[in-house]
């Protein structure tokens, strides 16, 4: 099997260069990548229908004889139509094709086929338009369906699929070992890879599945351990003395368990191990992750290193400079801001800064990871959301130091099984304790019509002296039908609703330096109502507001609900969210009524997986991961079997690269080349 990766799809007949092209399309160039190209749907071709028996329209696979010889009629503008009749022992049915100039030729008079297809019924009975067949000889069987794409049918591939499985070897080498297979009752991989394509029932389909998604995972599952290995082989950055106490005093306010035991990890895999530090600090919106961020961020640069701070947004690194800067004043440690939409020259300053080690600690985005940025002794690197960098940046930023440490923070609460394999490269700590005096946000779901008493309760918050979101989906003016532009929004709520109350704008579309100016306004309680779109999603900060007013929140999926919610209640008032939705079908509304019911964010992202699926859920191809060609983050069941056969794996053979792990060693290896990743060693 391995040498099929390198033959290319043009070695199969019937496959020249302009095919080739368009396999390319698919992400297809070599045999084995085509063998490994599942089907992304099935036809049961299992259930024969006798015709007589069809008295109502739908899809049906019918066994008939062709009747007629196909014909052929020219019709105007160059398209042509071909008919033909067929029949069983109960009655016939016609067949209709267009502009298929083959069809004569692959339907041969009084030969049986299956034919599947939409059956409907005229004044003249029942026909089949462009229905799909296969030789009668072929026997029952479910019949793949390829994804798809211009010139390139699924009709297609699956000639070519079957040319291909005719050129793997009588017996093909398989990465999991025998007794793995045995033990959790797994098919071996030939047999598996004919029956994903070629399956003769349901449950030969299901049994092939099973195997190949739990391979698939298991490979993942080590892979990622193995980077975890990896990093715990390098000797880190040696720090000798903990600064955490002395942080605390600078804070203004006590830190909860939650977070002290949070620092404590991490300051203790610095001081007590010889490895570098690989540790993730999961909690809640607003359980403080900032403090616990600074808090090692400080304990390493009095080790005299520096450290560095990743944000995925300008606003949120705008927003944590501006804390670090204010927190760490009079300790003497240089705090710095480096953003891609920085003057050249100040990005300039804050690069020799960084080189020459005057600048100790570093918040910014990803003009962190270019080339241009060096370090004069990293040994701390921290970054936000780490989900949305992924491992191979994760890496980037970790290059730009010998062996720092790794401090990761993410809000994004991800369902346990699911984290054991994103984050398996990672400790983790969980802050699950949120500050004291915390209210829960009650939440509640309101019509269009509902609007106008919302803003009321707005008003009556501020005059209590506290400040509003109102988060609109868009900012393009008509981007949709009946979905306000934020800008829009703001000038009409200002004139018509709160002509006395100061309102601010913010959205993408903005200059940094304006999105930051409307911040600051926000932040330090001079704007009382801040219209924003999703820019604020992560991370920002405002104690001082308590209501959230989310317009079109069918649109929004539930983890950034949830995040949108967790920009309030984070102080000690009672604070409200507010959902406005006039378009709700079912589902929607039942997906919104998750976010009245709870407030525990792993509920809800347990709920937006199962609703949306892991690549809404990540956003396309943000979690970082290697594509999968088969398996599903969504499936708990496979993701905790292939926890367990990796635990086996591992304790059966200690080591990958023992010679009975060879194949699956080689998996790993080719599943992490793909899609940009090549951080393995
Ligand atoms: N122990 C504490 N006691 C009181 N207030 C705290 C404590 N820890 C943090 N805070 C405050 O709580 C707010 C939220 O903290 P922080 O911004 O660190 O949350 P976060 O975990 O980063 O949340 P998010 O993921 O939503 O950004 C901040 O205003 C912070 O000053």
């Amino acid at each position: 099997m391995p040498s099929l990766f390198k033959t290319p799809v043009s070695a199969l007949s019937g496959v020249g260069p302009k095919r080739a092209e368009q396999f390319e399309k698919l992400g297809i160039s070599s045999v084995g990548e085509l063998i490994q190209f599942y089907p992304r749907a099935y036809e049961d071709w299992s259930e024969v229908t006798p015709i007589a028996d069809i008295t109502e329209e739908g899809t049906y696979c019918v066994k008939a004889v062709v009747g007629s010889a196909v014909s052929n009629t020219m019709l105007a503008g160059g398209r042509f139509i071909c008919k033909t009749t067929v029949y069983d022992d109960t009655g016939t049915v016609k067949l209709v094709f267009f502009n298929n100039k083959y069809i004569s030729q692959m339907l041969a008079y009084g030969a049986e086929y299956f034919f599947y297809g939409k059956i409907t019924f005229d004044s003249y009975g029942s026909q089949m338009v462009a229905p799909a067949f296969s030789p009668a000889r072929q026997g029952p069987h479910i019949h793949p369906v390829y994804r798809s794409t211009a010139g390139l049918n699924s009709k297609t591939i699956e000639g070519a699929v079957q040319k291909s499985l005719k050129m793997l070897p009588e017996t093909v080498g398989d990465p999991l070992p025998e007794g793995i297979r045995k033990k959790f009752d797994l098919c071996g991989l030939r047999k598996a890879i004919e029956d994903i394509h070629f399956p003769k029932t349901t449950a030969d389909l299901e049994y092939a599945r099973r195997r190949l998604v739990t391979e698939e995972l298991v490979v993942l599952n080590l892979g990622m351990r193995s980077l975890r290995d990896h990093s715990r082989t390098l000797s880190g950055v040696k720090i000798h003395e903990d600064f955490s106490a002395q942080f605390e005093e600078l804070l203004p306010f006590e830190l909860t368990g939650a977070q002290k035991r949070a620092i404590a990890d991490c300051v203790n895999d610095m001081l007590s191990k010889p490895s570098q530090m690989n540790r993730l600090v999961q909690g809640d919106v607003g359980s403080g992750k900032t403090a616990v961020a600074a808090s090692v961020c400080f304990t390493v640069i009095k080790n005299g290193f520096q450290a560095a701070f990743m944000a995925p947004t300008e606003i949120l690194a705008a927003q944590h400079y501006e804390t670090f800067q204010k927190l760490l004043e009079g300790t003497g440690v240089t705090v710095g801001l480096l953003t891609g939409s920085l003057r050249e020259s100040d990005k300039k300053r804050v690069r020799s800064g960084l080189a020459d080690g005057t600048i100790q600690l570093v918040i910014g985005t990803h003009a962190l990871i270019t080339d241009k940025t060096e370090f004069n002794n990293l040994g701390l690197a921290v970054t936000d959301e780490q989900h949305r960098f992924g491992v191979a940046q994760r890496a980037k930023l970790l290059s730009k130091g010998d062996n720092p440490h790794l401090l990761v923070m993410s809000a994004t609460p991800i369902p346990r099984t699911l984290g054991l394999i994103i984050f398996g490269d990672l400790d983790i700590s969980v802050i699950d304790e949120l500050p004291p005096n915390r209210k829960p946000v009650r939440t509640v779901l309101l019509p269009a019509s509902g609007r106008g008493r919302i803003y009321k309760f707005i008003r009556e918050e501020v005059s209590r002296g506290r400040q509003a979101y109102i988060v609109c989906p868009l900012v393009e003016e008509g981007e949709l039908e009946g979905v306000a532009s934020a800008e829009e929004y703001a000038a009409e709520l200002m004139l018509k609703y709160f002509p006395d109350i100061p309102v601010g704008v913010v959205h993408g579309k903005l200059k940094p330096a304006e999105k930051d100016a409307v911040m600051d306004g926000f932040a330090r309680n001079e704007y009382k109502i801040l219209v924003a779109t999703t820019v604020i999603e992560v991370g920002v900060d405002v104690p001082n507001a308590s209501v959230m007013l989310i317009e079109n929140a069918e649109r929004f999926g539930l983890s950034q609900l949830h995040q949108l919610r967790g920009r309030v209640g984070r102080g000690d008032a009672q604070s409200f969210c507010v959902m406005i939705s006039d378009r709700m079908n079912q589902v929607t509304r039942q997906r919104l009524e998750v976010m009245c019911s709870t407030n525990d964010g792993f509920k809800i992202a347990d709920e937006d997986l199962k609703m949306r699926g892991p690549g809404d859920f990540f956003g396309e191809r943000q979690h970082g991961l290697p594509q999968l060609a088969i398996a599903d983050f969504a499936d708990t069941k496979s993701l905790e079997l292939s926890q367990k056969i990796a635990d086996e794996i591992m304790f059966r053979y200690k080591d990958l690269r023992s010679d009975e792990l060879r194949l699956l060693n080689a998996e790993i290896d080719r599943l992490f080349s793909r899609g940009g990743h090549n951080t393995m060693n």
